[in-house]
C-alpha cells in the first residue's frame, strides 16, 4: 500500500517534471491546444449537423437544442427562404465545418509537434551533458552499452511518447470532452449512465497502466544488454574470433534478444487486451442508452435523437485511440523516469575555487591514501614525494602497484579523502577542475583519437591553434615524417579511434596533441605494447623534447626514460619501497635493480 502511494507521488512527479519544461514553449503550446480545441468541436459539430439535415427534411430545423439549428434560427429565422434555399444553406454547413477542422488540425498538430520535440531536444542535451559530468565511478560501474542506450533508445521512447501519443492524447481527449459536453447538452439524465461505466474503466485503465510501466521499464533494461553485447562483440571482435567464442557471444545476444522479445509480448499482450475491454465496456453503456433513449427522447426531435446517438456513437473511436497509445505514454513515462534518474546523479565534486592562469609545475604527494568505492583496501598508502617544478619523475612498479591510481588523483578523476596532493603548494581540490585540467597534458597508454583529420586531432582541446603550431607540433612528436607520406598529409582521416594508423603513429598524434596543449604539467603512461626499434626511437626522441622544461611524470617502462628522470619512484602493491636517482638505486641493489635487469634481459634478447 505504502508502496503504491510512493509509486504514485513519483508518477505525478514525472508529469510535473516534464510540464515544468515547458517554459518559453507556453505560447507554441497553447496555440496547440486553441487548434486541438476547433478541431474537437468540428467533429462534436458534425454530429449536430446530421441532426440538422434530418430535421431539415421536413421543413425549417426546428430542434431547440441543435447547436447548429439555433444558429440558422438566429442567421435567418425572419427571413423567408425558399425549399432550395434551405436546402443550399444546410449542405453549406460542411465547408466551414471542414475548414474550422483543418485549421484546428494544422495547429494543433504542427506547434504540439514543436513543443514535444522541443523538450525531447532538452532533455536529450541534459542526458549528454550529464555524460559529460558524472565522476568516472559512474563509468566504472555501467557499461557503454548501458550508457549508449539512454541517449538512442530511451530518448526515442521519450519522442514517440511526447510526439505522436500526447497529439492523440490531447487531440482525442479534447475530442472526448467535446462529445460528452455535447451528449450532456442534448439529455444530461441519459448521459448519466455514461458516467457509471467511467470509475469501470479507470481502475481497469489504472491496472493496465502499471503492469505496461513495469515491463516497459524491463524491456529498457534488455535493451541496454542487447547493446552492450553488440559493442562488446564489435569492439572485440578479434579477441571473439581468436578466442573461438563466437558461440559463447551469440548464447549471450540470443539470451538479451529473447528476454527482450517476452517482454515485448507481454507489452503488446496489455495493450492489445486493453482496447476490446474498453470497447465492450462502452458499447454495453451504449445500448442501455439506446435503448433508454428511445423512450426518453419524447420532447426532442428525431434530429436531436439521431444527433445524440451519433454523438454517444463517436465516442468510441477516440477512447480506443486513447487506450492504443496508452502504452506508449507508459513507455515513454518509463524511459523518463530512468533519464531524470539519471540527470539528477551526482556530478565530479568541483568546489575549487582557485584558477591561476599559471602555475609553475610543483607537484606534491602528502601522506596519501586511498581505496576505490567498490574496492575493500587502500590501493595507495601513505604516497609522499614531490617533483620539483621543471623535473622528470618516473614511477616504475609491477601491474597493480597503484601508479595509474596516483594518476588518476593528479588528474582528479577520482577523489582522496587521506592526505593531500599540491600543485604549486595548493592543494588540487582548491583549484576548479577546468583550471586544474587546463595546468595538464597527458599521454596515455591508449590516447583516444577522434574520427576526424589529423590536424583536428591534434588541435583537440586548443581551439583557435594556428597551423603553424600545429607543424610545429608534429614535427617535435616525430610525426611529420609518417604524415608527409600521406596523400592528403595533416588532412587524413584516421577513422574511430585512430584506427587506420599504427599503434606508434596514434602515440606520436596524441604526443603533438600534448605539445599544442602547452601545459606546464605532462604526464606520459607509456605503452607497453611492444613497437619496433625504430618506433621506439622516434616516440623516445619526441618525449625528450616534449618534456624539456616541463614538469613530468613517468609511468615508465623504457629504460632511457628511466635512466635520465630525476627521480625514481619504485611502488609495490601500493606502497613506495625504494626512491632515488637510477645510479643510486642500481647501487642499493634492491628491488629495482631486479626490475631493471629483468627489463634489460628483455630488451636485449
Ligand atoms: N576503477 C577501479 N576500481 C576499482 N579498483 C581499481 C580501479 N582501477 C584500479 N583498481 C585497482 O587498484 C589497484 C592499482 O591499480 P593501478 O591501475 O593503479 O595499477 P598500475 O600499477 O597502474 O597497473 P598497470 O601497470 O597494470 O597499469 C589494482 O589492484 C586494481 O585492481
Amino acid at each position: 500500500m505504502s508502496n503504491n502511494s510512493v509509486k504514485k507521488a513519483s508518477d505525478w512527479a514525472t508529469y510535473r517534471r516534464l510540464l515544468s519544461n515547458l517554459g518559453a514553449l507556453k505560447t507554441p503550446f497553447i496555440v496547440s491546444i486553441v487548434g486541438y480545441f476547433l478541431y474537437s468541436s468540428s467533429q462534436v459539430l458534425v454530429a449536430d449537423w446530421t441532426g440538422f439535415i434530418i430535421d431539415s427534411l421536413g421543413g425549417a430545423p426546428a430542434s431547440q437544442k441543435g447547436l447548429i439549428s439555433q444558429l440558422y434560427e438566429w442567421l435567418f429565422g425572419a427571413v423567408e427562404l425558399t425549399t432550395g434555399q434551405r436546402h443550399m444553406i444546410v449542405a453549406a454547413v460542411a465547408v466551414p465545418l471542414a475548414c474550422i477542422r483543418g485549421v484546428g488540425f494544422f495547429l494543433g498538430n504542427y506547434w504540439l509537434s514543436f513543443v514535444s520535440l522541443n523538450i525531447v531536444h532538452r532533455m536529450r542535451m541534459q542526458v549528454y551533458n550529464k555524460m559529460l559530468r558524472v565522476p568516472a565511478y559512474y563509468y566504472d560501474e555501467h557499461s557503454t552499452g548501458q550508457m549508449i542506450t539512454k541517449v538512442t533508445y530511451h530518448t526515442g521512447q521519450v519522442t514517440t511518447a511526447a510526439t505522436d501519443s500526447i497529439k492523440v492524447v490531447v487531440r482525442e481527449g479534447l475530442f472526448v470532452i467535446g462529445l460528452l459536453a455535447y451528449i450532456f447538452h442534448l439529455n444530461w439524465r441519459l448521459s448519466l449512465i455514461f458516467l457509471c461505466v467511467a470509475p469501470v474503466l479507470g481502475l481497469f485503465i489504472n491496472y493496465v497502466g502499471k503492469r505496461l510501466r513495469k515491463i516497459s521499464r524491463k524491456i529498457q533494461g534488455s535493451v541496454g544488454n542487447i547493446t552492450e553485447v553488440c559493442t562488446e562483440t564489435i569492439s572485440g571482435y578479434k579477441e571473439v574470433r581468436l578466442y573461438g567464442e563466437k558461440a559463447v557471444e551469440e548464447e549471450r545476444f540470443r539470451d538479451a534478444s529473447w528476454y527482450n522479445t517476452k517482454q515485448s509480448l507481454k507489452l503488446s499482450f496489455f495493450s492489445a487486451i486493453s482496447s476490446p475491454v474498453v470497447q465492450i465496456l462502452l458499447w454495453s453503456a451504449m445500448a442501455v442508452i439506446v435503448w433508454l433513449a428511445l423512450g426518453m427522447f419524447e420532447t426532442g426531435t428525431a434530429g436531436d435523437f439521431v444527433a445524440y446517438v451519433g454523438a454517444a456513437g463517436m465516442l468510441a473511436k477516440p477512447i480506443r485511440q486513447l487506450t492504443e497509445v496508452y502504452s506508449q505514454i507508459q513507455r515513454g513515462l518509463a524511459a523518463c523516469d530512468e533519464l531524470y534518474e539519471f540527470i539528477d546523479s551526482d556530478v565530479e565534486v568541483d568546489t575549487g575555487q582557485f584558477s591561476p592562469a599559471k602555475v609553475e609545475g610543483k607537484i606534491e604527494f602528502r601522506n596519501l591514501y586511498f581505496a576505490y568505492r567498490n574496492g575493500d583496501k587502500d590501493v595507495v598508502r601513505d604516497i609522499s614525494f614531490t617533483v620539483e617544478a621543471g623535473q622528470t619523475v618516473a614511477i616504475v612498479g609491477l601491474s597493480g602497484s597503484g601508479k595509474s591510481t596516483l594518476i588518476n588523483l593528479l588528474t582528479r578523476f577520482y577523489d582522496y579523502e587521506r592526505g593531500q596532493i599540491l600543485l604549486d603548494d595548493v592543494d588540487i581540490r582548491e583549484y576548479s577542475l577546468v583550471n586544474l585540467r587546463q595546468h595538464i597534458a597527458m599521454v596515455n597508454q591508449h590516447s583516444v583519437l577522434f574520427n576526424d583529420s589529423i590536424y583536428n586531432n591534434i588541435a583537440y582541446g586548443s581551439p583557435g591553434v594556428e597551423a603553424d603550431d600545429i607543424h610545429r607540433a608534429a614535427e617535435m612528436a616525430h610525426a611529420d615524417e609518417f604524415i608527409a607520406r600521406l596523400d592528403r598529409g595533416l588532412q587524413t582521416e584516421v577513422g574511430e579511434d585512430g584506427s587506420l594508423l599504427s599503434g606508434g603513429q596514434k602515440q606520436r598524434i596524441a604526443i603533438a596533441r600534448a605539445v599544442v596543449k602547452d601545459a606546464p604539467v605532462l604526464i606520459f603512461d607509456e605503452a607497453t605494447a611492444s613497437l619496433d626499434n625504430k618506433s621506439e626511437a622516434h616516440i623516445q626522441q619526441a618525449m625528450e623534447a616534449v618534456m624539456a622544461n616541463r614538469t613530468t611524470l613517468v609511468i615508465a617502462h623504457r629504460l632511457s626514460t628511466i635512466e635520465n628522470s630525476d627521480c625514481i619512484i619504485v611502488m609495490e602493491e601500493g606502497d613506495i619501497i625504494e626512491r632515488g636517482a637510477h645510479h643510486e638505486l642500481m647501487a642499493n641493489n634492491g628491488r629495482y635493480s631486479q626490475l631493471y635487469d629483468r627489463r634489460f634481459s628483455e630488451s636485449e634478447s
